[in-house]
C-alpha cells in the first residue's frame, strides 16, 4: 500500500521575509528624517578579535548596509590600541554609529565591559552603555522623559527576537503595547549578558513568564501577579532544569554556542513556537518540524536589520542643526511613534 502523504503543519519562518519588511522602515525613516543634501550615514565597527563568526557577521552587515543606503567601515583593530580608537571616532563627526565586536578578552569580561563604556552614547548603536541597559532592564522607553522624544536603543539581537515574535503574532495587538505578552510562557536558554539576560528581561517586561536557563540554573523572569508590577523580577527556580521548564513553554528561543547542543525535541510542548539564534543550529530540524507550529532556524538577518533601524534613531535622536524645519521635526516625533 502506497504511504498516503500528510501535509506538513508546522510553519518555517526564515528571517528574510522579516528583515525586508525591517528595512523597507529603516529606509523610509532616514528618507524622512534627513535633508537633500546629507550624506550617508556611517557606521564604524571595530573588530579586535579573531573570531571567525564575528569576522562573518561583519561581512554579512557590510553587504546589506551598503545595499541599503549606508556606510559600513570595518576597522581591524589590535585590542591594544581599540580604546583610544573608539575615543577618536567619539569625537569624528564623519562617525554616526559604533560597533564593537565581543568578546574581546576571552577571560576577562571587566575589560570587555570598560570597552562597552567607553563608546559614546549617542553613538552606541548596539544599545550596550550603560544607560541604554539601565533603561532596558528598568523598563523606562526613552531618554528624555517627560518629553519622550528620544528612545533609547534595546540590544540588537534581544530586539531582532522580539521583532521576530511580533512578526508571528505571538504580541497579541489587542493587549495594551507594553503589556503584549501577558499570559505566554517563554523559555530563553542563554543567559549572557548580551544576549541571553537582556532578551529575558525584555520579554518579562511585555508581560511574559520567562525561564531563562543557563548552566548555572534557571530564573524565573515576571512582572509578578497580574502583571501589576512596573518592571521584571528575577527568583531563582532552585533544583529546576530544562527538563522542567519545556513542557510548560508556549515559546522556546535557544543560543547555545555548541555544536553538540540540542534541544529535546520529545519535551518540547505540541505546536510550540521554536527560534534559534545561536550560529549552530540548536533544534534537531527534521524532528522539530514534526513538533513544532512554527520554527525559525535562524535570525542573524533580522540582526542586521535592527542594527540598522538602530542607527537612523541615533541620528533622528541628535539635537536638529540650526535651520531644520519644523515639518522636519514633526515628521521625527512622528516616526517613531511606535515600537
Ligand atoms: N543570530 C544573532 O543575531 C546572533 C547570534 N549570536 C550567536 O549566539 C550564540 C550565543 O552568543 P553569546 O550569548 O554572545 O555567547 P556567550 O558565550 O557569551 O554566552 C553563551 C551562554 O550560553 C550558556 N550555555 C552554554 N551551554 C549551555 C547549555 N547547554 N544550556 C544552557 N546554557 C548554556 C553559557 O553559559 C553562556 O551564558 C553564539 O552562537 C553566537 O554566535 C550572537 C549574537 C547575535
Ligand atoms: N557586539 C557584537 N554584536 C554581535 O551581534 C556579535 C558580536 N559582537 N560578536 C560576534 C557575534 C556573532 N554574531 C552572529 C550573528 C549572526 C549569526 C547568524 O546566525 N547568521 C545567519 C546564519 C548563517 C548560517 O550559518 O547559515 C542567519 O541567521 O541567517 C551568527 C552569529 C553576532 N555577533
Amino acid at each position: 500500500m502506497a504511504t498516503q502523504e500528510v501535509p506538513k503543519t508546522c510553519k518555517v519562518i526564515l528571517s528574510d521575509t522579516i528583515a525586508k519588511k525591517l528595512l523597507a522602515e529603516a529606509r523610509e525613516t532616514l528618507a524622512a528624517i534627513q535633508g537633500p543634501n546629507d550624506s550617508k550615514p556611517t557606521l564604524a565597527a571595530f573588530l579586535a578579535n579573531d573570531d571567525p563568526a564575528a569576522l562573518q557577521y561583519a561581512e554579512w552587515s557590510k553587504k546589506t548596509c551598503e545595499e541599503n543606503g549606508f556606510n559600513f567601515d570595518l576597522r581591524k583593530v589590535d585590542k591594544e590600541l581599540l580604546e583610544e580608537a573608539i575615543v577618536a571616532a567619539n569625537q569624528d563627526d564623519a562617525v554616526d554609529g559604533i560597533l564593537v565586536y565581543y568578546p574581546i578578552w576571552r577571560n576577562n569580561q571587566q575589560q570587555d565591559r570598560y570597552i562597552q563604556e567607553t563608546v559614546a552614547l549617542h553613538k552606541d548603536v548596539e544599545g550596550l552603555c550603560h544607560t541604554h541597559l539601565f533603561n532596558m532592564y528598568h523598563n523606562i522607553r526613552f531618554l528624555d522623559p517627560p518629553h519622550n522624544a528620544k528612545k533609547s536603543i534595546l540590544p540588537c539581537t534581544p530586539l531582532a527576537i522580539v521583532k521576530t515574535l511580533e512578526h508571528l503574532q505571538i504580541y497579541n495587538p489587542i493587549l495594551a503595547s507594553g503589556n503584549r505578552l501577558f499570559g505566554k510562557t517563554i523559555t530563553v536558554i542563554n543567559r549572557s549578558e548580551v544576549n541571553g539576560r537582556p532578551l529575558a528581561a525584555l520579554l518579562a517586561n511585555d508581560g511574559a513568564t520567562v525561564y531563562s536557563v543557563d548552566i548555572t540554573g534557571v530564573q524565573l523572569f515576571t512582572r509578578g501577579s497580574g502583571i501589576r508590577a512596573p518592571r521584571h523580577q528575577v527568583h531563582d527556580k532552585e533544583g529546576w532544569e530544562l527538563k522542567d521548564v519545556l513542557p510548560l513553554s508556549d515559546v522556546v528561543i535557544a543560543g547555545v554556542p555548541s555544536e553538540q547542543f540540542k534541544v529535546p525535541t520529545e519535551l518540547l510542548r505540541e505546536g510550540a513556537v521554536c527560534i534559534n539564534f545561536s550560529s549552530h543550529r540548536n533544534f534537531d530540524g527534521p524532528a522539530v518540524k514534526e513538533k513544532a507550529s512554527i520554527y525559525v532556524p535562524s535570525t542573524g538577518k533580522v540582526t542586521i536589520a535592527v542594527l540598522l533601524r538602530n542607527l537612523v534613531r541615533l541620528i533622528a535622536n541628535r539635537p536638529r542643526p540650526e535651520g531644520t524645519s519644523d515639518a522636519a521635526e514633526k515628521t521625527r516625533n512622528e516616526v517613531f511613534q511606535d515600537g
